[in-house]
């Protein structure tokens, strides 16, 4: 039997999964590659164990070497049929999953600017994949593809009209995320499924998703994944004039992206570290500030995406800060009473299911962007060989 490798070619890991192919993959193996530097991890998960290793020193390419080298025992003898890959961007025309082609890899390349952190990564992985495993269907899903039915006045900037024709437009992104919930909602709980459904996906990047009968119809990333809330390290919201006083005061715009991208969020505002866990953990008045101010802004994007959806039906929290993360939950609920929302303290305090004691339905979902990952390639390998064609019937979550 063959298998299914999915790539998540992220900016500081690349995470892998292995699928037995069907309607509904079945998950074998799962694991990343951490931390990558000068200490990078393996980190395999199969048949219920989990390995842990130090590999040392590993940048992207000698990680993506490393992994796929440490898929051979897990594969057997069993051929990779099919590579799906997590691409970040697919601009404004891509609304779900593709077949790669040389074409489309190139048009993919020139999005690159727009997500220096990601898109670069995502394609290195294409490359290496093609190379490993040149014999496999290579697949592409995208983040912005699950954003692309969003009205006119959630996708604009007011920028002359030229601009948004050229493609400088709100994206959004961890649509493969919000397509894994959608999808869930619809199977757990389906009555909220059809509702106004707001969904905060906290990892290292951030954004929440206003959903409407499973579609997004807003987004708080936008052009780039800079916007919104702030990340890790990336700023969240900033007034434009800002950038434009760090241009007068002399910073080249490559210093502005690293600044904006890679030294800013909590690890800028603590001054301490990008890790929500170290920031809870902490005595330091600056990591309390950078939790505050997260809280805030956090409360802030579900209060602007209520108003976008007109009210809200229930609120979901995944990634690994809404998952793990009762603190910021209940901060940021905190001031959301006037839109029904209230948390159960003990609920909260372990991670339940369900967190609300207000008339508000408040859920902690775990996400699962590989299986999104996975189902294309499924689908991919059933459609394959219409000549030319790089279109994969999407079914919608
Ligand atoms: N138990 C926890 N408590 C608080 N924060 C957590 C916990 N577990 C993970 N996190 C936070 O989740 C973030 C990483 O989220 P994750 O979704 O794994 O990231 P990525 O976007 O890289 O997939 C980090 O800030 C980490 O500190
Ligand atoms: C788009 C994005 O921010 O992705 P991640 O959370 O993986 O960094
Ligand atoms: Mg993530």
């Amino acid at each position: 039997m063959s298998l299914i490798l999915t790539l998540n070619a992220g900016s500081s890991s690349i995470k892998f999964g292995l699928y037995a192919p069907s309607d509904e993959p079945r998950e074998e193996a799962r694991g990343q590659i951490d931390a990558l530097g000068p200490e990078a991890r393996l980190v395999i998960e199969a048949g219920g164990v989990e390995t842990s290793e130090v590999i040392g020193p590993a940048d992207h390419a000698t990680g993506l070497a490393r992994l796929i080298a440490a898929l051979g025992p897990l594969c057997a003898a069993r051929q990779i049929a099919a590579v799906g890959h997590r691409v970040v961007h697919g601009g404004p025309d891509i609304d779900g999953p593709r077949v790669l082609t040389p074409a489309l890899v190139a048009q993919l390349d020139a999005l690159a600017p727009l997500a220096p952190l990601h898109q670069p990564h995502n394609l290195a992985g294409v490359r290496a994949a093609l190379a490993a495993f040149p014999e496999a269907v290579q697949v592409a899903a995208f983040d912005t593809a699950f954003h692309r039915g969003h009205p006119f006045v959630n996708d604009t900037f007011a920028l002359p009209r030229r601009f948004f024709e050229a493609g400088v437009r709100r994206y959004g992104f961890h649509g493969l995320s919000y397509d894994y919930i959608a999808g869930r909602l619809r199977a757990v709980h389906p009555r909220l499924f059809e509702g106004r459904v707001i969904v905060a996906h906290l990892g290292n990047g951030a954004s929440l998703c206003a959903l409407e009968g499973g579609r997004s119809v807003a987004s708080t990333m936008g052009f780039s994944a800079l916007d919104g809330m702030p990340m890790g390290t990336r700023v969240g919201q900033l007034d434009p004039g800002v950038v434009l006083f760090l241009l007068d005061q002399g910073m080249t715009a490559g210093q502005i992206t690293d600044l904006l991208y890679k030294e800013s969020g909590l690890k800028g505002l603590s001054g301490i570290s990008h890790d929500m866990r170290v920031l809870l953990a902490s005595e330091a008045r600056e990591a309390e500030e950078a939790i505050a101010y997260y809280s805030f802004r956090l409360a802030r994007e579900i209060g602007g995406l209520a108003a976008a959806l007109g009210g809200i039906d229930a609120l979901v929290f995944t990634g690994g800060i809404g998952e793990n993360a009762g603190p910021i939950r209940a901060r940021a609920v905190a001031k959301l009473g006037f839109l029904g929302l209230a948390v159960d303290a003990d609920r909260n305090a372990v991670n339940a299911a369900t967190i609300h004691a207000g008339r508000v339905p408040i859920l902690v979902m775990a996400t699962d962007e590989e299986r999104i990952i996975a189902r294309a390639c499924a689908r991919a390998l059933l459609t394959k060989g219409a000549e030319g064609e790089n279109w994969i019937p999407c079914v919608s979550s």
